[in-house]
């Protein structure tokens, strides 16, 4: 869903808030994290929404030139059905056309055992599950209930873990779903506890379809905290209504230091029509540097590769910045 505002008054309300949300920082000496973690998506979840598929090669060089821009973890691809997600369907191809950077991590996204039989034959050392706090979400992303897919995840977690893999999980619709409405925070906390207690490293909170609130993060968060430690939670927010940075201002508050975004706001979800892309990382990475956060990123490069993907893709590209 497209702003009607013009880029210039986007940036200009960015500034406002951000120059806001400092001075709030400064009165009630709030403590920020000092570094933040960016998860570069845009390979995985940015590029499976797009219709037009990207050749493989074009795939493999936008993931080199993420990976050389300072950013540590580039989510690559997911070890999906074709059937289901056609634009993955090169998964093996990409995964081991790739330049490894040693300090660089590549998870991709496996929902079963058969996906990370795929993976382990490429040499993947990180894995997602993905799973959600809603049923009905669930049921159209993986066709299973909540509870089956969580007994899914436990078998490829423990596979996973016999292969040395890093596992990081999933929890989509954490502030509403597309399909039932809204989605218990309480049910969102559940869900995280499982996964961190089955052995994911990480979780990431999926805004799937971006109508979170800062007040809808403050709730979710609140209760999520209480199940899983807050340094283990990633913010993975989509940009649908302009509010994904409010709501990772809020995350940060909360001491999330990782957060999940796609180059130049590439993405959305196929189970999810119509919704805008994933938070842009160039804004993302903007607003971290002018808090005073730092990413280890180099932004003038981001920019750079945004502008060349989205000119390839021939669709927006969400960078504020000029
Ligand atoms: C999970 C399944 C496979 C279940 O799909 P199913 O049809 O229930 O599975 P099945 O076990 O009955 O198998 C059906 C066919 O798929 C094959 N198959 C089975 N598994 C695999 C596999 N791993 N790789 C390749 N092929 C596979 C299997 O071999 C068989 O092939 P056939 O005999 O018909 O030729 C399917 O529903 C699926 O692939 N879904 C993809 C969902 C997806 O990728 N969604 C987008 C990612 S989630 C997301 O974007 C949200 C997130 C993470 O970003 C966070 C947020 O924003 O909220």
């Amino acid at each position: 869903m497209a702003s009607t505002l013009t880029k210039a008054q986007r940036l200009k309300n960015l500034n406002d808030l951000l120059s806001q949300f400092s001075s709030k920082v400064k009165q009630n000496n709030i403590k920020l994290p000092k570094f933040v973690k960016v998860v570069e998506v845009g390979p995985r979840d940015g590029l499976q929404n797009e219709a037009t598929l990207l050749p493989a090669k074009d795939k493999i060089d936008l993931i080199n030139r993420l990976s050389d821009s300072g950013l540590r973890t580039v989510e690559t691809t997911s070890f999906v059905s074709p059937k289901w997600v056609p634009q993955m369907g090169d998964n093996m191809e990409v995964f081991a056309g790739i330049k490894k950077y040693p300090n660089v991590s590549y998870p991709c996204l496996v929902p079963n055992v058969k996906g990370l039989e795929q993976a382990l034959k490429v040499g993947v050392k990180e894995i997602a599950v993905f799973g959600a706090a809603s049923e009905s979400f669930t049921q159209k992303n993986i066709n299973c209930s909540i509870a089956e897919s969580l007994e899914r995840f436990r078998a490829v977690i423990e596979e996973a873990k016999k292969h040395n893999l890093l596992v990081r999980g999933y929890v989509s619709t954490v502030m509403g779903c597309p399909y039932q409405g809204d989605v218990d925070p309480e049910k969102v906390a559940e869900v995280s506890k499982i996964l961190y207690d089955m052995g994911c490293y990480e979780i990431s909170l999926g805004d799937t379809i971006g109508i979170g609130t800062p007040e809808k993060t403050d709730k979710m968060l609140t209760a999520v905290k209480k199940q899983v430690p807050v340094d283990k939670l990633a913010a993975h927010f989509h940009d649908t209504f302009d509010k994904a940075i409010s709501n990772i201002l809020v995350a940060l508050e909360h001491g999330v230091s990782v957060v999940d975004s796609s180059i130049a706001g590439l993405g959305g979800c196929p189970y999810a029509k119509k919704q805008a892309g994933n938070v842009c990382t160039e804004n993302v990475v903007y607003t971290l540097q002018t808090l005073g956060i730092e990413t280890g990123v180099d932004l003038l490069k981001l920019k750079q590769i945004g502008s060349d993907i989205t000119t390839k893709l021939k669709r927006d590209n969400m960078c504020l910045l000029e």
